[in-house]
This record gives structure tokens, C-alpha cells and sequence, in this order.
């Protein structure tokens, strides 16, 4: 069983399919302060959190079995993501699902800073019939300036042009191209400052974007302009603002988020020309059903079938790719374990990843730390995922390197691993083969065929006539039985391999007695302890001997 814990108010209707799934044990508790959820949060193995709690690095150190935090929303800017990466915790969210909730509070504020709503409604409200305080102005023919063109950005333009407004979209990721599809112009931050009247701002709050609103840019605004934020308190500086309001050069602003949460600073509050909401932009019966229902589906199918889609600490790659790639990641993770044994269970120095043939064309970002898990997994067990590889190769201060070649190697697709300490170093070439499968086909310098299984048997041995009979004779003594059998060399009565795959492990004492036999150099036992795992996506701690 699976426990879940969920905090904030997360959508019942939406939190469905976890609870009731025979799987998962799903605990609500959305009144949890700090100290409270750091003391329970060692028990779960789940985390659905809105925008409300703060997964810190010190809460995280008490989360022993945590493996995803999921946000049930699109910022993750309360959720400490490197802390999680480093700890190999997924983090995943819902991009997407509340898109037209924040498009449409976007468009409400809009409306409503354009038109003095909030306030004539207080004042009507109040018993005051006053028609002459609130004369408001039109979208229509006005200029739109959009800062961050994703998700958000995009549909709001796409409303806003149905009430007769011109664009202006910036965006790194705009193109000439996408713009002209959308009927908007792309522009520059300083073009949106000189023509538009009413200005939205839809990026995440990164170090490139703190503040992109601030007093420099208000300078360079149109008098009178109106600036709206739905996105994420910090975009704009609030003192800036306050200071454009109050200087009556920008004529008024609407504000969904605030630098500090919940807002306070009643220069903000009480602005008569600043209207705002409680962070309400996602805020929908049905958006908060989506984002419950998404990340409900995305947990059980990461503790079900290991299948991610919306991690914010991995590569991101459609259900098409991952299906396409699943057999290399399998065979990915499984070189990746024989080459460090083959390397005499040293720690890696260097690695080199070479991709061939059809694979070139693949995202094989997935695939690449597939590998490099295989091979840290070696020493650092369970604790390396797919999520923390690439940090505790650096930590460990492990290069590698990546390289695609057009060149096919004799294979439709091919990959070759090689791992080097000091002077030496271990290779395995693999491919998979339509209709066969997996095969290692390459170790080392020797050309090979060979079907990863649990029990590999490697010898190195002189190219001499009855080697074969000779180790099959000893393991037929110990009742090991030979599964399959293949001998590669380089050239006729130089050195040679042999790969034997085996029914069963074998100990010490029958590797001392196999380097007994004449002309036998080497013999290693290598060993796939997660085969199953791999399948069934638990892992086990791995065991090699050698000799
Ligand atoms: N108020 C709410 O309740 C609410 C609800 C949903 C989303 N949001 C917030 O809205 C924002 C947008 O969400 P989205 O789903 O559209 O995200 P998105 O990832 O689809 O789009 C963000 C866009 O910002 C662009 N961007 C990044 N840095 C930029 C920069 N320096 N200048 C210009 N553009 C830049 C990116 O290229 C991207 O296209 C996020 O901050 C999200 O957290 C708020
Ligand atoms: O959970 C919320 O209500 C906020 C959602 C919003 O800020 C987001 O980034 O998705």
C-alpha cells in the first residue's frame, strides 16, 4: 500500500481514482502547519500540496519515503524542486489543466480594473447610487502587451483580439512564425512599454523574471497604462507600482498574487485604483477538479507503472517516445550494471555514452541517465533514481559524455557504453533487434550475441582447443547449468571471451576453480540482481563475485 497525504484544499471529486484505489491509502489534511506535517511526513509516500504549503529542504529531510510531491496546480515555486532532486523525489505537476481558469480570471480583471467593478459594486452595495465616480474605458482598438506567451499568455491574447484588441506578445520562445498564427505582433519588452494600454504578465517568477515589472520598465510605460497579474507575485515590484499609481502615471492595476502571501500591505489593499483577489486565478470547480484528477492519475501510474509525464526534475518526453524507447531503457539500465562490473566494481572516473543508427533521432535524455543509474547503482543502490543521477554524478565528481553518430555500426540502432578509472576501462556495445530483443553485442574489444539474463558468466581465456568442454565439464560438477553460450575474439589463438548466461548464481569456489584451468585468465561472475525490479519497478540491492 501507498500512502498519500494531501494538504491544502485538493478537489474530493478530483482526488477519485486515489481514493479508490486498492493501492493507495489516501490521508486529507488541510490544516496542518509546519511543525505538524514535518512529523507525520516521514510515513508517506505521497504528497499533494496546492499553493498553500511550503515543501522546504528542512521538511523534506524527514521524508524518508517520500518519492513524488505533486502539485495539483502549475507553479511549483512552494515546492523546494532541487532539495526534492537531490533526495530523488519526483516532483510533478499539472500544466495545462487550469489554463482556462487563470485565462479567464485574466480576462475578469481586465474587465473589471477597465471598468471600476469592484469598487462601484462596494459603493451600490452600500446603499449609494453613484453614476458619475466610475466612468471606465474600452478594450476595443486598445493595445494589449503580453509578457510570457505559454500556456496562459497565448489564450488570453486569443480572447482579448475577440474584443477588437491589438497584441504585442513577448516571449523568448515567440516565433515570427506563431505569432502570425495568432494574429498578434511579437515585440520587445520596451515595445510593450511604449504602446500598449493594458499590459498582462503570464511568465513563471525565475531570476530572469523577478521583477521585470519595476521602476525602469514604468518609465518607459504609456501614461495611463493598467498593468494586470495573474501569474505569480514578484513579477511586478509592488513599490514600483504603488509609486506609478500614486504619481497618476499608470491609471490602475489588478493583482491575483502578491510578493508576500497572504497580501497585507494596505498601500496595495486599499489603493482605490488597485483592485485585487486572494490568488484565485485557478480558483474553478472545474479546474480544481482537473488538477486533482491529474496528478491523482500521474501518482498511480508512477507507483503503478512507472510511467511519468509531468515531472518538473526530469525530461519531459511524449507517451509515443517512451513507448518507443522503453526496451532500450531496460537494456539502458542493464549495461549500465554490467559495465561497472566489468570494470571490477571500481568507482567510475569517466563515461562515454555513443548513440547510433536510429537512435540519433530519439530524445535520449531518459535513456542517458537510464544508463548512468545502472551504473551508480552499483554503489549507491535504491538511493540513485532517475531523478538525482545526474546530481550525484556531479557530486561524485563523475564526468560524462554524449555523443550521436548517423552511422549505424552494422545495427538499426546501437549503444555503446564505456566506463574508465585511471588507465582502465570496460565497454559493452548493446542493440535491440526487431523481433529478438535485447543484445549485448559487444564487450570490450570482442564481438559477441548476447541475451542479457540474471547469471552472467564472463571469461577471458587464450583461444585454445577445449576451453568449452573444459568449464562446461567444471560447472556440470557444481550442477550449474548453462543456459546459453558465446565465445568472441579478436583474432584465431590470441585472447579470448566467453559469456555464459546461467540458470543460477555461483560462489567463490567454483570462480577460483574455473581460473585453475590452463589458458583461463579471468572469470566474473556478473549479475543482474533487479531484473524483476525492472519490470515490476522495485528495485533490489545488487551482489557481484568475481575472481
Ligand atoms: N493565479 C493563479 O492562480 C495561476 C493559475 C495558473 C497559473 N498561474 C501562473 O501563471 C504563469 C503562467 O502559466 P502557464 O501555464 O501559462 O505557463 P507556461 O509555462 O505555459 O508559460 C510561461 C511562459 O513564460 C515564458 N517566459 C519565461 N521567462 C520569460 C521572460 N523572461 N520573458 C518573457 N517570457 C518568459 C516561457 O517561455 C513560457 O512560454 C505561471 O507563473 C503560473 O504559475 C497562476
Ligand atoms: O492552487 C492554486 O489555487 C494556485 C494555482 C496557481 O497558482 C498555479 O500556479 O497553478
Amino acid at each position: 500500500m501507498y500512502k498519500v497525504l494531501v494538504t491544502d484544499g485538493i478537489s474530493h471529486t478530483g482526488l477519485k481514482s486515489l481514493l479508490d484505489h486498492p493501492h493507495f491509502i489516501v490521508d486529507r489534511q488541510p490544516t496542518l502547519n509546519t511543525e505538524e506535517l514535518k512529523n507525520i511526513i516521514g510515513t508517506y509516500d505521497a504528497l499533494i500540496v496546492r499553493s498553500q504549503t511550503i515543501v522546504t529542504e528542512e521538511l523534506l529531510q524527514a521524508a524518508d519515503r517520500l518519492h513524488v510531491i505533486a502539485r495539483a496546480g502549475v507553479g511549483v515555486d512552494n515546492i523546494d524542486v532541487n532539495a526534492a532532486t537531490r533526495k530523488g523525489i519526483i516532483v510533478i505537476n499539472a500544466p495545462g489543466a487550469n489554463t482556462i481558469a487563470a485565462t479567464e480570471h485574466t480576462l475578469a480583471m481586465m474587465l473589471a480594473l477597465a471598468r471600476k467593478i469592484p469598487q462601484a459594486h462596494q459603493k451600490t452595495a452600500a446603499g449609494e447610487w453613484d453614476r458619475n465616480s466610475f466612468k471606465g474605458v474600452e478594450l476595443y482598438k486598445k493595445t494589449l502587451g503580453v509578457v510570457g506567451m505559454g500556456k496562459i499568455g497565448t489564450e488570453v491574447a486569443k480572447r482579448a483580439k475577440s474584443f477588437g484588441m491589438n497584441i504585442l506578445g513577448f516571449d523568448p520562445y515567440l516565433t515570427e512564425e506563431r505569432a502570425k498564427k495568432l494574429g498578434i505582433t511579437k515585440a520587445g519588452l520596451d515595445l510593450i512599454a511604449a504602446e500598449s494600454d493594458f499590459i498582462t504578465v503570464h511568465t513563471p517568477l525565475t531570476n530572469d523574471t523577478r521583477g521585470i515589472i519595476n521602476d525602469e520598465f514604468l518609465a518607459k510605460t504609456k501614461k495611463s497604462v493598467r498593468i494586470v497579474n495573474c501569474a505569480r507575485g514578484g513579477l511586478i515590484n509592488e513599490k514600483a507600482l504603488v509609486r506609478a499609481i500614486q504619481s497618476g502615471h499608470v491609471a490602475g492595476a489588478a493583482l491575483d498574487v502578491f510578493e508576500k502571501e497572504p497580501a497585507a500591505d494596505p498601500e496595495l489593499l486599499q489603493n482605490p485604483n488597485i483592485i485585487v483577489t486572494p490568488h484565485l486565478g485557478a480558483s474553478t470547480v472545474e479546474a480544481q477538479e482537473k488538477v486533482a484528477q491529474e496528478v491523482s492519475k500521474e501518482i498511480i501510474d508512477i507507483f503503478e507503472t512507472q510511467s511519468i509525464q509531468h515531472a518538473v526534475n526530469m525530461p519531459q518526453m511524449s507517451g509515443e517516445t517512451q513507448a518507443k524507447l522503453q526496451p532500450y531503457l531496460l537494456l539502458g539500465d542493464q549495461i549500465g550494471q554490467l559495465v561497472i562490473q566489468l570494470l571490477k566494481r571500481q568507482a567510475p572516473g569517466k563515461i562515454n555514452i555513443h548513440y547510433y543508427g536510429d537512435l540519433i533521432d530519439e530524445d535520449t535524455e531518459l535513456l542517458t541517465r537510464t544508463l548512468l543509474r545502472g551504473i551508480l547503482s552499483y554503489h549507491l543502490s535504491d538511493s540513485v533514481n532517475l531523478i538525482n543521477v545526474l546530481h550525484l554524478l556531479k557530486e561524485q565528481g563523475v564526468s560524462y559524455n554524449v555523443q550521436k553518430n548517423a552511422t549505424n555500426k552494422g545495427f538499426a540502432n546501437y549503444m555503446e557504453l564505456s566506463v574508465s578509472q585511471g588507465t582502465e576501462t570496460a565497454r559493452i556495445g548493446a542493440t535491440v533487434l526487431n523481433g529478438y530483443g535485447a543484445r549485448i553485442v559487444k564487450i570490450n574489444e570482442y564481438r559477441i550475441d548476447v541475451k542479457p539474463e540474471k547469471y552472467l558468466l564472463y571469461i577471458k581465456h587464450q583461444d585454445v582447443p577445449g576451453m568449452i568442454g573444459k568449464v562446461g565439464s567444471l560447472l556440470g560438477d557444481y550442477q550449474i547449468n548453462i543456459g546459453t553460450m558465446q565465445v568472441g575474439r579478436a583474432e584465431i589463438g590470441g585472447e579470448a571471451i566467453m559469456v555464459l548466461t546461467l540458470d543460477k548464481g555461483l560462489g567463490a569456489e567454483v570462480l577460483r576453480e574455473l581460473t585453475h584451468i590452463d589458458g583461463l585468465e579471468e572469470a566474473q561472475l556478473l549479475e543482474l540482481t533487479n531484473m524483476d525490479a525492472l519490470e515490476h519497478g522495485r528495485e533490489e540491492p545488487q551482489k557481484v563475485e568475481s575472481i
